[in-house]
This record gives structure tokens, sequence and C-alpha cells, in this order.
């Protein structure tokens, strides 16, 4: 019996665009969902950087490229990209305590998180709020992992470790036939 579904892939492939349809079926289905995806930003058809958005459509920096934060003892960069730490957290983890605290065994709340990869875990407050939704029995996450690469992620590597967690490999030829049955899992762990 899985608790949380994950989806992963190479960049691109289109998992936020799933995770979206996914959230839209549940929600119109009545299910409590709330959480947030990462958009990227373009402008003059060039990647500027990231944004998170949440499912009720508030925007936030994420990252840009430019001048990193830094806390004396290191940067929050990933490549080019600066990372806003502090947009990240005011907007993110507000959701993720509501969703908490609101959830409970006998209607679980589902808690959109889009993603989990290098740039969201420079926040030891997302590492830590993302533990103990896993752990919860008032939440049921329905998140995205990169495939490994590099340097592996503690956090990513446990998700995709935990036996109370369905991961779906997305890929273009299976892309357009998983809706359903991602659909289907979330609802089973609700
Ligand atoms: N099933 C599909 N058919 C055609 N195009 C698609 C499909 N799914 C996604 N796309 C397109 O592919 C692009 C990337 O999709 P998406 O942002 O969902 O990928 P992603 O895996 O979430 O990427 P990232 O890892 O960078 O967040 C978008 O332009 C989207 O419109």
């Amino acid at each position: 019996m899985y608790r949380h579904v994950f989806l992963t892939g190479p960049p691109g492939i289109g998992k936020t665009t799933l995770i979206h349809k996914a959230s839209e079926a549940l929600k119109a289905s009545g299910k409590p969902i709330d959480g947030f995806y990462t958009e990227e930003v373009r402008q003059g058809g060039r990647r500027t950087g990231f944004d998170v958005v949440t499912l009720s459509g508030k925007h936030g920096i994420l990252s840009r490229i430019g001048t990193s934060q830094s806390d004396g003892k290191r940067e929050y960069r990933v490549g080019q990209y600066a990372v806003d730490i502090s947009s990240f957290e005011h907007l993110v983890i507000p959701i993720l305590d509501y969703v908490l605290k609101t959830g409970n065994p006998a209607q679980k709340f589902v808690c959109v998180i889009d993603e989990i990869g290098k740039m969201e875990l420079f926040s030891k407050k997302f590492i830590s709020v993302v533990h103990t939704i896993l752990d919860s029995a008032n939440t049921v996450v329905l998140g995205t992992i990169p495939v490994p690469k590099g340097k592996p992620l503690p956090l990513v590597e446990e998700i995709r470790s935990r036996q109370d967690v369905k991961v779906f490999n997305i890929t273009k030829e299976n892309r357009d036939a998983m809706l359903q049955e991602i659909v289907t899992t979330v609802r089973n762990c609700i």
C-alpha cells in the first residue's frame, strides 16, 4: 500500500504537465489539494530562471541568472542560476504547513511538490517540512524528483528508496498514457 506518488524523468519530459493534469482531476473530484509547481521563466526566447507557482496561482521567484545570496559559508547557486531561498520559503513553507495541519487520516490532503531538486534543497526548512509531510498520516504527496545526476541528493535518494512511495518513470513514449494511472494511484493513497 503506497502513501505517496512521485514522478521522475529527464528535464523537459513532461512531469509538470502530468502533475498539472492529475491535480486538476483530483480537484474536480473534490479532493483537498494544494502545493506548488516549478516553472521556467523565459525572456526573449532565453531561460532566465525559475518561479514557484502555487496551485492557487501565486508566483514567487525561485532562481534567476545572476549573483547569488551568500551566508558567508556557501553560495546558493545551481549552474548559472542564483537561488532565492527566502522568496521560495516565503511562498512555499506556509502552504506545506497548512496542508499538514488541515489534512486528517480520514480525509488526507494531497500535497503537490514539484519539485524536490537541487535548488529547493538549499532550504533546510523545506527539507524538514517535507520529512514531516512524508511521515504524516494527514497527507499524500504528489511530487517530482530528478533523475540521479552528479552528487546524490540525500532526500531524493531517500524518497526513491522508501517502500511507501510509488515512483513513476516518465518517458516520451509513456507520458500520454500515464495520467489515469497516476490519478488512480493517488486516489488509492487517500
Ligand atoms: N504529453 C506531451 N505532449 C507534447 N508536449 C508535451 C507533453 N508533455 C509536456 N510537453 C511539453 O514539453 C515541455 C516540458 O514539459 P514539462 O515542463 O511538463 O516537463 P518537466 O519534465 O516538468 O520539465 P522540468 O524537469 O524542466 O521541470 C513543455 O513545453 C510542454 O508543453
